[in-house]
């Protein structure tokens, strides 16, 4: 740890310097910020929101967006408080960061601080300042060529343990939460200590993408804090690894995931990864639900100050001044035909090679493609061929931009997103909010946002066959004027708000809170 001073300012971080208000780690105390929470109705709960990304300061993909929108969404109901790793993004960034204590290590994690950022809106967000396991260039999980951090056990090992110390509340903070809001494998130990460390706090475990679960050797149980008497198929093994998503699905109070058919599909052995044996165990007890994720105000095409040109429903020229500007952005030719956007990670779960596979079709046909995204090199070199092949038909950025993201589903027809799986999508949303049609695989939260000949178009098969019958319904409809205009009305009518969300949270904390359901009784009988 760096040194620190007293209430004054250090710049040990190495980067913009770092308000310091307190080095000592507080005892225990339980003070007034832990009174109820003074909002709407008796129901308001102190909630800790457990996350590796914020799309305030570091977004990789869907989560960040959801990391950000739900607690402010939640925040009329409840006492919501972030936390998240200090990553150079936020130390970099002009947020004062106020440094509240210390927290312990445990085993081989090491110790860390503890500071907290307030967003103008009023936002807290907690911060684990630990130079050494986050201050990185790349992302919060891999390294600048893609590759996944080597310790990230003991950097999610970190966050995990940090929730369950202030759920402990020997944190040294005037704040205790009621209950804990964790999200995918990197939060899933922290459900863990709350069990192994007999805390009271339940906890809501939820899942945003089943396939990544933090699978590690099980000789790293000892480095992490797992107790050995955990290391069976009934807890963390998965097949004779330590799962940190295990971990959060065992010991969480519920399960959520983001969408009710994703719900469904994951207590199937064709999606469930592994897991479905438990997970359609916790069902069959009423502790899975799926609550889809919504959009949040800043993607409205009448306001957002990314786009080349802010337009409204029916003002279709408007919606034409997008389309050229991404044209021209990707250097394609002047075209009335039918412009096709791909937003999106480039991972197998996304179904780029099905696109590559239609690319041809779809350029015969007289349309266009551009694609942004980043991810697996095989799908970024496929891509970079692609567009060498049809030169102004198709145009490639292998990046993140999320600006041009906001162009392209303004200035887009139609959304390409043939997802294998889809815990819920956030992407096909956007797009029907900017007028452009999502063409998806009818598969989790895609089948559940989309309304197929509607709002978009959706494919049963995920073949090749099936997926250009999509793309050329799609092309039909492009063509038949009214029909396309009366299709992207619907679509931008959105229904999917985050509002929605807000009652359906709120009724599992409660449940989970007043009843404090654990999964510890059925535990121990499994045992
Ligand atoms: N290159 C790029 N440049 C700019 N922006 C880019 C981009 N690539 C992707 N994005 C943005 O990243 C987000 C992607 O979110 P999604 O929810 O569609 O998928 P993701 O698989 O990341 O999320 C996972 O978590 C979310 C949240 O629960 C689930 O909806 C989803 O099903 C699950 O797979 C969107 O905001 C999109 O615009």
């Amino acid at each position: 740890m760096g040194s620190v001073a007293l209430h004054g300012v250090s710049s040990t971080q190495g980067m913009t310097p770092v308000r310091y208000v307190s080095d000592k780690v507080v005892p225990h105390l339980r003070p007034a910020g832990n009174d109820p929470v003074a909002r709407d109705g008796d129901d308001s709960f102190r909630i800790l929101f457990v996350t590796p990304e914020i799309a305030d300061f570091v977004k990789v993909g869907g989560l960040g967006d959801v990391s950000s929108a739900l607690p402010r969404a939640l925040a009329s109901r409840h006492d919501v408080r972030i936390l998240i790793p200090a990553y150079r993004e936020m130390i970099a960034s002009d947020h004062e960061i106020e440094i509240l204590g210390k927290l312990p290590g445990h085993a081989e994690i090491p110790a860390c601080e503890l500071g907290k950022i307030t967003c103008s809106d009023g936002l807290v967000i907690y911060l684990l300042v630990c130079p050494e396991l986050f201050e990185r260039e790349g992302n919060p999980y891999c390294d600048e060529t893609g590759i996944g951090w080597e310790d990230n056990d003991i950097r999610f090992a970190r966050l995990s343990l940090a929730a369950a110390q202030l759920a402990s509340g020997r944190a040294g903070l005037d704040w205790q939460p009621e209950l804990l809001h964790l999200n995918d494998w990197t939060c899933g130990l922290a459900a863990g200590y709350l069990h192994w460390w007999g805390i009271e706090v339940p906890s809501i475990f939820t899942i945003h993408n089943l396939a990544y679960q933090g699978l590690y050797d099980m000789s790293r149980c000892q480095a992490l804090g797992v107790p050995a008497s955990a290391f069976n198929m009934h807890e963390v093994e998965y097949f004779g690894q330590l799962s940190f998503m295990k971990a959060g699905l065992v010991y969480g109070s519920h399960i959520t995931t983001v969408s009710a058919t994703y719900a469904r599909e994951i207590t199937t052995p064709q999606f469930g990864c592994g897991l479905n044996g438990l997970l359609d165990q916790r069902a069959a007890k009423g502790e899975l639900s799926g609550i889809p994720n919504g959009i949040d105000d800043s993607w409205d095409p009448r306001t957002d100050t990314h786009l080349a040109q802010a337009f409204a429903m029916n003002d279709w020229r408007g919606k034409r001044a997008n389309a050229e500007h991404v044209r021209r952005l990707f250097g394609l030719g002047v075209s009335s035909g039918p412009l096709f956007a791909v937003v999106s990670r480039l991972v197998h779960q996304k179904g780029l090679d099905l696109t590559i596979g239609a690319a041809e079709s779809i350029v015969r046909a007289g349309g266009q493609i551009v694609f942004i995204g980043r991810g697996e090199m095989p799908v970024e070199k496929a891509l970079r061929n692609l567009a060498a092949r049809f030169p102004g038909a198709i145009g490639v950025n292998i990046g993140f931009d999320e600006g041009e993201a906001r162009c392209m589903y303004a200035g887009s027809d139609f959304l390409l997103m043939p997802s294998r799986f889809e815990p819920c999508g956030l992407s096909q949303m956007y797009a029907q909010r900017f007028g452009s049609l999502p063409i998806a695989h009818r598969t989790g939260g895609l089948a559940d946002t989309i309304e197929d000949g509607v709002t978009g178009f959706l494919f049963d098969e995920m073949t090749l066959e099936s997926y250009i019958h999509a793309i050329q319904r799609a092309i039909t409809v492009f063509r038949a004027t009214d029909l396309f205009y009366a299709m992207r009305r619907a679509a931008m009518a959105g229904r999917y708000h985050w509002r929605q969300s807000i009652e359906p949270y709120s009724q599992l904390y409660r449940t989970v809170v007043r009843g404090s359901e654990t999964p510890h009784a059925a535990l121990a009988a499994a045992r």
